[in-house]
């Protein structure tokens, strides 16, 4: 394998998101305050392993430690293994790379309270000690401790790589969770709207045995239910003010069965239609009520795919839509890019929490270093 010319700074981000699918992997060159893509590999979980992961992250099964740590050796393992896969397909030595950003797997989050956390796993010694490379994890701990949410973490990334001097500028990534970043001249504001595609995932799994609805074809084939709609934005979630995150243990399966009881009768697929104006309206809500100025929203993750979603949006948000991938991003791959690019800082000692955004007291370096043979 080659080796890269020596002024190039290369960097692994990988990331496992909310919506439990697999492992994003991407190789970036840092070097010179640029951000070029080299290549990505996606390594998709077994459909086991998702369930296991999805058990663990209810909020009212008890957990056996004994398969806790099990998954979490698993999955440093498999992240490890989408490292050199990686490597392989971009022809680029382990020695080649400074460090990787290690996301994790998120099974947990409940940042507030006296004892707030955030449980990402995916054994970093694991991935330190397979692929021999410097491993940062464990991103959102350090900012809950310094008072924060410790999420979301990809504003300053968005900061560094779409801001502009003389334009307010959204960025929206619709993942199984749905977060926005809001880039103004003199303030940065981000946070978690709600739900992206989790629910929308849930009730299609249960009614047409399919992870998602492709294209959200299934959405645009019903009829949305105001009332099921005015019900569903009817939460605390959304009055509260920033800073704030969520996850899947407040928009749970349960939340929604809930919230759904009184309006079962009636065809799935109207569920469904209401389940995604649903989703577009609690974005665009947060949109307007927080960056109604913007002159363009970049958008990013899987949600882009949802073509139905994205004409929802269309008609409520404030301001033109466009795919990350016009600034030299695919929309699928902001995530994990972003996680090299915090290990880079948290390599150089420099803080990568806004607390504008997570609600921190002070800036602070992030995550934990597993060093490699490099
Ligand atoms: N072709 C498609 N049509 C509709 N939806 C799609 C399509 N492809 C992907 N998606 C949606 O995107 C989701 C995955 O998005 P993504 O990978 O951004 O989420 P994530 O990173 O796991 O979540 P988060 O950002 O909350 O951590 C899928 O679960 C699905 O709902
Ligand atoms: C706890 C956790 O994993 N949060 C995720 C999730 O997925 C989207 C949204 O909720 C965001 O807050 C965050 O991820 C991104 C990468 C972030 O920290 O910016």
């Amino acid at each position: 394998m080659q080796k890269t010319k020596p002024s190039s700074e290369l960097y692994i981000g990988l990331m496992s998101g909310t919506s439990l699918d697999g492992i994003d992997a991407g190789l970036v060159d840092l070097s010179n305050d640029q951000t070029k893509v080299l290549a990505f590999h996606y390594q998709p979980f077994p459909a086991e392993l998702r369930q296991q992961i999805h058990q663990l992250s209810q909020p009212d099964q008890p957990v056996l430690l004994e398969e806790y740590g099990a998954i979490d050796a698993e999955l440093g393992q498999l992240f490890a293994e989408a490292t050199l896969a990686l490597l392989e397909k971009a022809k680029v030595s382990a020695t080649s790379i400074c460090a990787i950003g290690s996301h994790g797997q998120t099974v947990y989050h409940a940042p507030n309270g006296p004892h707030g956390f955030s449980l990402q796993i995916s054994d970093p010694n694991r991935i330190a000690q397979i692929t021999g490379i410097t491993t940062v994890a464990d991103f959102r701990r350090r900012d809950i401790a310094a008072g924060g949410q410790g999420a979301p973490l990809v504003p300053a990334f968005h900061h560094a790589m779409f801001s502009r001097p003389d334009q307010a500028i959204t960025v929206l990534n619709i993942g199984g969770i749905a977060n926005i970043t809001v880039l103004k001249q003199d303030v940065i504001l981000g946070f978690d709207t709600g739900p992206g595609n989790t629910l929308m995932d849930y009730w299609c799994l249960q009614n047409l045995g399919q992870n998602y609805d492709a294209n959200g074809n299934w959405a645009s084939k019903g009829k949305a239910n105001d009332e099921l709609l005015s019900h569903l934005l009817d939460d605390t979630y959304f009055r509260a003010i920033p800073p704030k995150s969520t996850g899947k243990e407040y928009f749970s399966p349960t939340w929604l069965e809930q919230k759904l009881s009184p309006f079962r009768a009636g065809p799935a697929e109207d569920i469904q239609a209401t389940l995604c104006q649903f989703t577009a309206n609690s974005i665009a809500d947060a949109i307007l009520k927080y960056a109604a100025d913007s002159h363009e929203i970049l958008v990013c993750g899987g949600g882009v795919h949802n073509l139905q979603l994205l004409s929802m949006l269309r008609e409520r948000l404030p301001a033109p839509m466009t795919s990350t991938a016009e600034y030299g991003i695919d929309p699928d791959h902001v995530e994990a890019i972003a996680f090299a690019w915090l290990a880079k800082q948290t390599l150089h000692n420099r803080p990568g929490n806004l607390c504008s955004v997570t609600g921190a007291r002070t800036p602070v370096v992030l995550g934990g270093i597993y060093p490699g043979r490099n």
